[in-house]
């Protein structure tokens, strides 16, 4: 009477540190036919889902689970999400994947997470652990493994690495970033992001043994902080809150990313990424890509104060109230602390 046991899905956990260049990597690859039968689960820190906005041409494929690190608070929503996928596909509600990539946050320990997959009864029947392939960044690898144990943890356990960001890295970057990866994971075969392919992302690797104890503590004082607004900012206002929250953040702010609602184009978004000090040109997406045209942003950073962020995102996005330094106060005298400033 019982059906045969479904083959298991294989599935392959896509991680890196935060602005490593993962979303890059599934952009360019999701638009390959290998990848056409693959479901996609982006998880992403903060309470305001970016990511998943900004990986395109995957409308119908895509669940993105906002909120949160994966390896601190949503171990259960992976679980559930997991299921559910299983669940639709069983019931015909969604095509039929035949494999999922799921990108972690970029502050996951992937230990968890591949404990949850290999030790979940039924999760464990249901998919196959296919490879873990972490993206590294040739020009911010060894300063992030450095500092954070997470981001060495995400090299230690790969498969495979694939090395980002080769076309801006100096020589000197490139070659420090190849000496860690030699450090910490000698046997993982390096590519390179920009050649990469699809097939080569979901290839299954050999049976390896993996260290899945848990690092020691959490993520330090890492959080992160999400930003909303509904009225448009004028592009000098944005440029202008950038540079301000470069200037006295920048050692602690690890990522900026998000949509932006740009005065007079009230069609399309600036999409912002930042990442420590580098900010990529903002560029305008061709239209938004839901119901939601406000401006979101998430700030991810260590030991960043949630308040000090909010009021200068307030002074910039013309919400700026009494206890909040109105935008001209601020650019006079933008670094100089005093009561009641952002700085004193
Ligand atoms: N020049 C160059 N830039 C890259 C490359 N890969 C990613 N970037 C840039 O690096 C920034 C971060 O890239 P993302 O793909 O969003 O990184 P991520 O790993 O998904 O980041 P999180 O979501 O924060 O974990 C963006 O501005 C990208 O355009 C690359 O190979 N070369």
């Amino acid at each position: 009477m019982s059906a045969a046991r479904p083959a298991p899905i294989p599935l392959t956990v896509l991680t890196g540190f935060l602005g490593a260049g993962k979303t890059t990597l599934l952009n360019r690859l999701l638009r390959d036919p290998a990848l056409a039968d693959a479901a996609v689960v982006v998880n992403e820190a903060g309470e305001i889902g970016i990511d998943h906005l900004l990986v395109e041409h995957v409308a119908e494929g895509v669940v993105a689970l906002a909120g949160g690190c994966l390896c601190c608070s949503l171990r259960g929503d992976l679980i559930a999400t997991l299921e559910d996928l299983l669940r639709a596909r069983d019931n015909k509600r969604i095509p039929p994947f035949n494999r999922l990539v799921l990108e972690t946050s970029g502050l996951a320990d992937p230990a968890p997470i591949l404990q949850t997959l290999t030790l979940h009864p039924y999760l464990a029947m249901r998919y196959r652990l296919a490879a873990v392939v972490t993206v590294v960044s040739a020009v911010e690898g060894p300063q992030a493994a450095g500092e954070h144990l997470d981001a060495a943890r995400q090299i230690a356990m790969a498969d495979r690495i694939v090395l980002s960001k080769l076309d801006v890295a100096s020589g000197d970057e490139a070659a420090a970033t190849r000496a860690l990866l030699a450090k910490l994971n000698p046997a993982a075969p390096i590519e390179d992001a920009g050649v990469v392919t699809a097939m080569s992302l979901i290839a299954e690797a050999p049976p390896t043994a993996r260290d899945l104890s848990e690092a020691p503590a959490g993520h330090g004082d890492i959080r992160a902080i999400s930003l909303a607004s509904e009225a448009p900012l004028t592009r000098e206002a944005y440029d202008m809150f950038v540079e301000l929250l470069r200037s006295a953040h920048a050692p602690k702010l690890l990522r900026l990313k998000g949509l932006i609602r740009i005065v007079g184009e009230p069609d399309r978004p600036l999409v912002v990424q930042g990442v420590r000090h580098v900010f990529a040109e903002p560029r305008f997406l061709d239209a938004w890509p839901d119901d939601d045209r406000r401006t979101r942003l998430v700030a991810i950073g260590e030991g960043l104060e949630p308040d000090l962020i909010a009021k200068l995102y307030a002074a910039f996005a013309g919400q700026a109230s009494v206890d909040r330094p109105d935008r001209a106060a601020l650019v006079e005298s933008p670094l100089s602390p005093r009561s009641g400033g952002l700085l004193g």
